[in-house]
This record gives structure tokens, C-alpha cells and sequence, in this order.
């Protein structure tokens, strides 16, 4: 699809590592078909041109990572065919004429999918319309950068702020999470797990079950494999007190009427939905 990136299949990992085939080009992921139903290969179009001169105010880019996230297909809906696919990706400064940014800076940005961007970041609109100024990193040492797009970055703040501020959580309550190991759900089960709370997740896949059980998590459902009703009776007796919910759907009103007095419930997102098909 993107002949310059190798996409990590890691369903801990959502991100695309690109790698350069040369300095003098740059790679752009085109956006060419509305998705109607999962986004196919040929949605998508790679274009290859010329690096441009840099103008004053202007920054050069080479991408390290790119993130892939559930957000960009409903949000797809409203854009134009034939630009660069929107999204954030980690980077670093390659040539800058902008005061704030140097040579080496790496940053988080909505630079899209492109191996080498050039954006002016004081006009760098977000996806969702508002300006946003690439972020230069501080030193991660020996953290890899990706991480500004992972536990340090969007899915960490969704997850922290959204259970804290949104649910909060007492010790000793029960805090259940749909989309249990994606980026966001697996932060959510550990940082309640932090907070004294007991942790149940709900995935697809022994895999995963496995690795959530491994960080901490302490009922886990397969929503494939078993009914999420019936398990929650026999293993969550005590009831739901928090419910952080990324997927909505069927799932969310079987989880609902497992709620406690008194509960709190995050929609932090709808994922059960976005792949729908269009209406023809
Ligand atoms: N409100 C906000 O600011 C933010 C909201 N979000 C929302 O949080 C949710 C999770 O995002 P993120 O963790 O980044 O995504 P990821 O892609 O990392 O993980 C999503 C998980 O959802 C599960 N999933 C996918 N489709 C379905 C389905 N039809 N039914 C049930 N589960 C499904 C998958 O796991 P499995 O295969 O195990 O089912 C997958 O692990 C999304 O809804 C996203 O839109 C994310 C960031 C910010
Ligand atoms: C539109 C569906 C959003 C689904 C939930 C989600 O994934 C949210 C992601 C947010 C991320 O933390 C950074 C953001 O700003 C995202 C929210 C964007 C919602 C505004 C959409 C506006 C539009 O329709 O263009």
C-alpha cells in the first residue's frame, strides 16, 4: 500500500514506521475513495514528488512514525478525495526557516500521512479543523518516540483524563472496559488497576485475553467466544461501578444492565460503528 513503510502488525502497536527511500522525494498517501464499509487498499493512491524549496516560516519533516486511528473513518467522512490522508505522525526536523523549530527537534504532529512533510506549523490545521502547531519532544532518552504517539500522547491523555475526571474511580470499585486491549482500553484496565479498582476487560482473542490477565486485569471476556451477559453475571457479581466504553453498540447496553447505583460511564468512543456500510 505504502511502498516506503512497514506497517507493525502488533495489535499493541498502531503505527506505521516509514522509512526514507530518498531525501530529494517525498511519499504521500493519497485519500481517493469514501470508505464504505473497512477501508480497502485501493481507497488509497501513493504519489511520489519532488521536495519543494522551503519558504520562510516553513519546516521540513521526516516522518518516524505514523498513527493509524479509529477516529480517521468517521472523520473521513466529511473530507475532500485526492489530498494527503489527514492523521499524526512523530517526526523529526530535517530544514527549518521557522524560528521555534530546529534541526533534530523531533515533534508530534498532524503532518498526515507523507514521508516528508513540509508545513508551515503556525497554519497546521488538526483533522478536525483547528490549528494545531506540531509539539516539539522533550529528550525521550531511551523511550522510544513512538510512545508520543501512544501511552505519552493522545490514547494516554483519553485514557487518563477520561477515567479520572470522567469515572472516578474509589478503591475497591469495579471498572469494566469495552475495546479492553487497544491503545486506549489497556492504559484505562492498568491505571485503574493503579488506583486499587478491580479491572475487567473485554476483547477478541486468547492472545490478548492473555496479555490483558498479564498486566493486571482481573476478569477478562472474549465478546466473540463467550456470552458477555452470562459472564458477567458468574464473574462480575459485585456489579459495574465505572464502565469505560470505546466500543457502544449491543456490547454497551449488555454492559449497562450490569451497573451499579450510582455509576459512572465514559463514552470515550463508538468503534462498534464506524466501519458501517454506506447507504446506496
Ligand atoms: N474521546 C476521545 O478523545 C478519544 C476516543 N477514542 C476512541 O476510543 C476507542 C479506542 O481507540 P484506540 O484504543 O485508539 O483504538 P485501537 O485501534 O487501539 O483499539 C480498538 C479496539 O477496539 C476493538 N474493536 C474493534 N472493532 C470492534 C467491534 N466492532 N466491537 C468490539 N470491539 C471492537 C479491537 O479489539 P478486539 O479485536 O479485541 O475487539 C481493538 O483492540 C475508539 O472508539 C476511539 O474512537 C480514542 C482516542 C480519543
Ligand atoms: C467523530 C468520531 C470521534 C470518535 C471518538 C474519537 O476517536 C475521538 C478522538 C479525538 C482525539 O482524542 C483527538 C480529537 O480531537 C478527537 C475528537 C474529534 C471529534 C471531532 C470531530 C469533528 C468533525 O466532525 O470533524
Amino acid at each position: 500500500m505504502f511502498p516506503c513503510a512497514r506497517i507493525l502488525s502488533s495489535f499493541q502497536s498502531r503505527t506505521i514506521l516509514t522509512r526514507a527511500l530518498s531525501t530529494m522525494t517525498t511519499k504521500k498517501l493519497l485519500f481517493v475513495k469514501h470508505f464504505d464499509g473497512e477501508p480497502k487498499p485501493s481507497d488509497f493512491k501513493v504519489v511520489e514528488e519532488k521536495i519543494p524549496a522551503l519558504k520562510d516560516g516553513e519546516v521540513q519533516f521526516e516522518a518516524l512514525f505514523i498513527s493509524v486511528d479509529p477516529y480517521m473513518r468517521p472523520v473521513s467522512v466529511g473530507k475532500p478525495l485526492g489530498q494527503k490522508m489527514f492523521g499524526a505522525q512523530v517526526a523529526r526536523v530535517t530544514e527549518s526557516k521557522h524560528p521555534k523549530y530546529k534541526k533534530g527537534d523531533n515533534v508530534v504532529g498532524y503532518m498526515g500521512w507523507e514521508t516528508h512533510p513540509i508545513c508551515n506549523p503556525d497554519t497546521l490545521e488538526s483533522p478536525f479543523g483547528a490549528i494545531e502547531k506540531p509539539l516539539v519532544l522533550p529528550d525521550f532518552k531511551k523511550l522510544p518516540l513512538s510512545l508520543a504517539l501512544g501511552v505519552l500522547g493522545m490514547p494516554g491523555n483519553t485514557a487518563y483524563f477520561g477515567l479520572t475526571e470522567l469515572c472516578q474511580p474509589k478503591p475497591g470499585e469495579t471498572v469494566c472496559i469495552s475495546g479492553a486491549a487497544g491503545a486506549v482500553g489497556s492504559l484505562v484496565g492498568q491505571i485503574a488497576k493503579n488506583l486499587g479498582c478491580k479491572v475487567v476487560g473485554i476483547a477478541n482473542k486468547k492472545e490478548k485475553l492473555d496479555w490483558l490477565q498479564s498486566l493486571g486485569f482481573d476478569v477478562t471476556i472474549d465478546y466473540k467466544e463467550e456470552n458477555v451477559d452470562k459472564m458477567l453475571s458468574e464473574k462480575v457479581p459485585q456489579g459495574i461501578d465505572c464502565y469505560f466504553d470505546n466500543v457502544g453498540g449491543e456490547m454497551s447496553s449488555t454492559v449497562l444492565s450490569h451497573m451499579n447505583m450510582f455509576g459512572r460511564v465514559a463514552v470515550c468512543g463508538a468503534i462498534a460503528g464506524y466501519n458501517a456500510k454506506l447507504h446506496h
